[in-house]
C-alpha cells in the first residue's frame, strides 16, 4: 500500500482525502510516531490519542490563516507530521531537532508556545479579541485537555469567554486522565456527563440524530445549510441536552461528548460548530494511547517514557542503574511521615514524577493532589501549615514558577511552616525551554524568611529533607531530574546546621587558606567541582572545593575567610547567573567590601532560554562540566594546561 504520510506536506493535501485514506492516515501517523520516539522517548500515549482529533482539526479549519491554540503542545506531535515537519520528525526532542513542544519560532502552525497547562484558552480568547479588534474573520480554536483544564487558568479563562462572547471555539479532550488518574470536582463532574450520555437511549438517540445529519455528506456550504436546517439534526440534539450544563450556565455553549476516534464524526461536528457565534466548548472523547496496546493499557507509564523498543513495548532502563532523586526524596519522605503523624505530602497532578505516589500507596489519607493548580497547591499548604501540620509540597522547579505570589504573600510573609521540594532543578534535558529548572534559587532567595538549599548527593538530599521538615518557617530544596550518583545511604537521618557549608578538600581550614583558589559549588555542580579538582592537581593547582548546601543563608563565615586567604573564588551553579547562588555569593563580598581586592568567576546558565537536547550536551554547551571549570581555574591563575611529569 502507498504511504499517504509521505505525500502530507501541509494539511492542504490532508483537506483533500477521502474518509477511508484519513483512516489509512491515522494508521501511518501511529506507526510513525511510535517508532520515531522510540528512540529519545516522549510523550507517546498524548499523541496516539488525538490522532483523529488533529486530522479533522486541519480538515475544517483552514490553518494557519485560522488558528490552533493546543494546551501544553505535549500532544501536538500529529499536528507536527501533518503540518511540514514529517522530515525532521525523527530529531524530536533532540539538540538542534524539533522541540517536543510548540513554538513559534518552528512553524506558522505553531500559534502559541507552551508546556506549562492551562494557558490555551487565554490566548486564544487574546487572538480573538485580537482579531475583532482589527476587523478579522480567522476561527480560533483552543484544544485543552480535562487535566489542563482543573488549571486556574483555564477557568479564569472561561470566566472571562462566557461573558466577553467573542466566537472562540475550546475543544475538550476528554480522555479521562491527567497524567495520573484525574480528580477534582470538575473531572467527577464530566465524568458524570460521560456515564449518563452513554447509556443505550443516549446512544440510540444520538444514533438517530446522527443519522439524519449524515444524509447531508460535509460536502460544502450548501450540505451545512441543509444540515442546519434539519428539525432534528443532531446539532440540534446536543444543543438542548443537559450536559455541559455547568459551561452553558456561563455563558459557553456546550456540545458532546462526541467519539474522537470517530473521523466523519469529528468532520460533522467541528463543521457545524465554526458556524456558530459565541464562545463554545465542544466535548470529544478520546483513548489515551489510542491504538497501540501496551500505552493505551497504563496510559500514566507511557504518558511521556524514555526511550523504548518499539517492537517490544519494553522501555529501557538500565539494571543496576542507581535510584532517581525523586526516588530518594519519595523514599524518604514516607520514612519521615512513618514516624511524624504531622507530615503531608501535596501535589499539583505530578504523583509519579514527583515520586508522591509512594506518600499516596502508603498514608493516602496524608497525601493531596489538587489538580494541576500550583498556586492553589501552595495556599493549601500555607492553610494547613496554620494548624500545625507539616506539608512538604513536591513540585517540580519549573512549576514553581506559576505559584510565586503565593509562596510570597501566603507563606513567607507570614513566615509559614511549608517545605518546597522542587524537583527538576537545573537543566532537564530533552523538554527544553520552558522546562529546565533553573530560576528556582533566585525567586525563592529573594524572598525574606525563605531558606534554600541544594544537596550535592543522594545521601544529602535525604538529610536535607529532614532539615526542612524540622526547621520553622519557609523552606525550599532544589534536586536535579534523573539518576543519582550511586552512593550509598544511611539508615539515619540527621539535621544540617543551617547556613554551614561543607568544606570537602582539602582536609582542613588551614589548609584550604594555602590552595590557589576556593571553588564554591552548590547541588549538583559539586560532583563536577571535585573532578576538576583531582584533574587539577595533575597540573600542580590546588584548588579548595567546598560543597555550598545553602544559597540562603550562605555560610558567610566560611566563604569570607576563603576570600581573604585564598584571594580567588569561583562559583559554580546548575541555575542562571542572575539571582542565583553565585550572584548571593558576590553580594556577600560586597557587603564586606572585598571586591577591590579578590578575583572571583561565577559559572552559571547565560540570559537566554536554554534549548532542548541530552543534558550531557547542554551542559558542556554551557560550562557546566568540569573541563570548563578546570579552564576558568587556569585562566585565573594565568596557567597553562601542562601535566606533571
Ligand atoms: C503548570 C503545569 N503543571 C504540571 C504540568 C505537567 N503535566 C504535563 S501534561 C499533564 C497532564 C495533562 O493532562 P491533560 O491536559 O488531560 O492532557 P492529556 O495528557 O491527558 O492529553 C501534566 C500534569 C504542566 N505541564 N504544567
Ligand atoms: C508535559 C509533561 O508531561 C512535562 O511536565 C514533562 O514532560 C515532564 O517530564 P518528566 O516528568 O519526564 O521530567
Ligand atoms: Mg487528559
Amino acid at each position: 500500500m502507498t504511504s499517504i504520510l509521505d505525500t502530507i506536506d501541509s494539511p492542504e493535501q490532508l483537506r483533500a482525502l477521502t474518509v477511508p485514506q484519513m483512516e489509512q492516515l491515522a494508521g501511518e501517523i501511529r506507526k510513525e510516531i511510535i517508532e520515531k520516539v522510540s528512540v529519545r522517548g516522549g510523550h507517546i500515549a498524548p499523541n496516539l490519542g488525538v490522532v483523529e482529533l488533529t486530522m479533522a482539526l486541519h480538515r475544517v479549519f483552514n490553518t494557519p490563516n485560522d488558528l490552533l491554540v493546543w494546551d501544553i503542545g505535549h500532544q501536538a506531535y500529529v499536528h507536527k507530521l501533518l503540518t511540514g515537519r514529517r522530515e525532521r520528525f525523527h530529531t524530536i526532542r533532540q539538540f538542534g531537532g524539533l522541540s517536543g513542544y510548540l513554538r513559534r519560532d518552528e512553524s506558522p502552525y505553531d500559534t502559541f508556545g507552551a508546556s506549562h497547562a492551562s494557558t490555551s484558552i487565554s490566548a486564544a480568547l487574546g487572538m480573538a479579541a485580537a482579531r475583532d479588534l482589527k476587523g478579522e474573520e480567522t476561527k480560533v480554536v483552543a484544544i485543552i485537555g480535562d487535566g489542563a483544564l482543573t488549571g486556574g487558568m483555564a477557568l479564569e479563562a472561561i470566566n472571562n469567554a462566557g461573558s466577553m462572547k467573542k466566537n472562540l471555539i475550546i475543544v475538550l479532550n476528554d480522555n479521562d486522565k491527567s497524567i495520573s488518574d484525574n480528580v477534582g470536582a470538575l473531572h467527577q463532574y464530566l465524568s458524570q456527563v460521560r456515564k449518563v450520555q452513554t447509556t443505550p437511549s443516549y446512544q440510540r438517540l444520538r444514533d438517530m440524530a446522527k443519522g439524519s445529519i449524515e444524509r447531508f455528506p460535509v460536502l460544502g456550504d450548501k450540505a451545512r445549510e441543509a444540515a442546519g436546517r434539519a428539525e432534528t439534526s443532531f446539532k440540534q440534539f446536543v444543543m438542548h441536552s443537559k450536559s455541559g450544563a455547568i459551561f452553558e450556565e456561563l455563558g459557553i455553549k456546550f456540545f458532546g461528548p462526541f467519539d474522537g476516534h470517530d473521523i466523519p464524526g469529528m468532520l460533522d461536528v467541528f463543521e457545524n460548530v465554526k458556524h456558530i457565534e459565541g464562545p463554545v466548548m465542544v466535548q470529544v472523547v478520546t483513548k489515551k494511547g489510542k491504538g497501540w496496546e501496551v500505552a493505551e493499557s497504563d496510559s500514566t507509564k507511557w504518558h511521556g517514557p524514555g526511550a523504548y523498543d518499539y517492537k517490544t513495548g519494553i522501555i529501557k532502563k538500565n539494571a543496576g542503574d542507581p535510584p532517581t532523586y525523586t526516588e530518594v526524596f519519595a523514599n524518604t519522605l514516607v520514612e519521615i511521615a512513618e514516624k511524624d503523624p504531622s507530615v503531608v505530602g501535596i501535589t499539583a497532578a505530578m504523583a509519579e514524577g514527583t515520586g508522591l505516589k509512594k506518600m499516596h500507596q502508603r498514608f493516602p489519607e496524608r497525601y493531596f493532589d489538587v489538580g494541576i493548580a500550583e498556586q492553589h497547591a501552595v495556599t493549601f499548604a500555607a492553610g494547613m501549615a496554620t494548624l500545625g501540620i507539616k506539608p512538604v509540597i513536591a513540585i517540580y522547579s519549573t512549576f514553581m514558577q506559576r505559584a510565586f505570589d503565593q509562596v510570597m504573600h501566603d507563606v513567607c510573609v507570614q513566615d509559614l511552616h511549608v517545605v518546597f521540594a522542587m524537583d527538576r532543578a537545573g537543566i532537564v534535558g530533552e523538554d527544553g525551554q520552558t522546562q529546565h529548572g533553573v530560576f528556582d534559587t533566585a525567586f525563592m532567595r529573594i524572598l525574606p524568611h525563605m531558606k534554600v538549599m541544594a544537596p550535592k548527593d543522594e545521601e544529602e538530599l535525604r538529610h536535607m529533607l529532614y532539615t526542612a521538615v524540622y526547621l520553622d518557617g519557609p523552606v525550599a530544596l532544589r534536586y536535579p531530574r534523573g539518576k543519582a550518583l550511586g552512593i550509598e545511604m544511611s539508615d539515619e537521618l540527621h539535621m544540617l546546621k543551617v547556613g554551614k557549608a561543607e568544606l570537602l578538600s582539602p582536609a582542613t581550614l588551614e589548609e584550604a587558606e594555602r590552595t590557589d583558589c576556593a571553588i564554591l559549588a552548590y547541588g549538583s555542580t559539586v560532583a563536577q567541582a571535585e573532578i576538576a579538582a583531582k584533574e587539577l592537581v595533575q597540573e600542580g593547582i590546588k584548588a579548595t572545593i567546598v560543597n555550598a548546601r545553602w544559597a540562603k543563608p550562605l555560610d558567610e563565615e566560611l566563604f569570607l575567610h576563603l576570600a581573604k586567604t585564598t584571594r580567588r573564588i569561583i562559583t559554580i551553579e546548575d541555575h542562571v547567573l542572575a539571582g542565583g547562588f553565585g550572584s548571593a555569593v558576590l553580594e556577600l563580598f560586597e557587603q564586606h567590601g572585598l571586591l577591590r581586592d579578590i578575583e572571583t568567576r561565577l559559572i552559571a546558565l547565560p540570559d537566554k532560554y536554554v534549548e532542548h537536547g541530552a543534558p550531557t550536551i547542554l551542559k558542556e554547551l554551557y560550562g557546566l562540566s568540569s573541563a570548563h571549570l578546570k579552564e576558568v581555574v587556569r585562566e585565573m591563575l594565568g596557567t597553562q594546561q601542562h601535566t606533571l611529569a
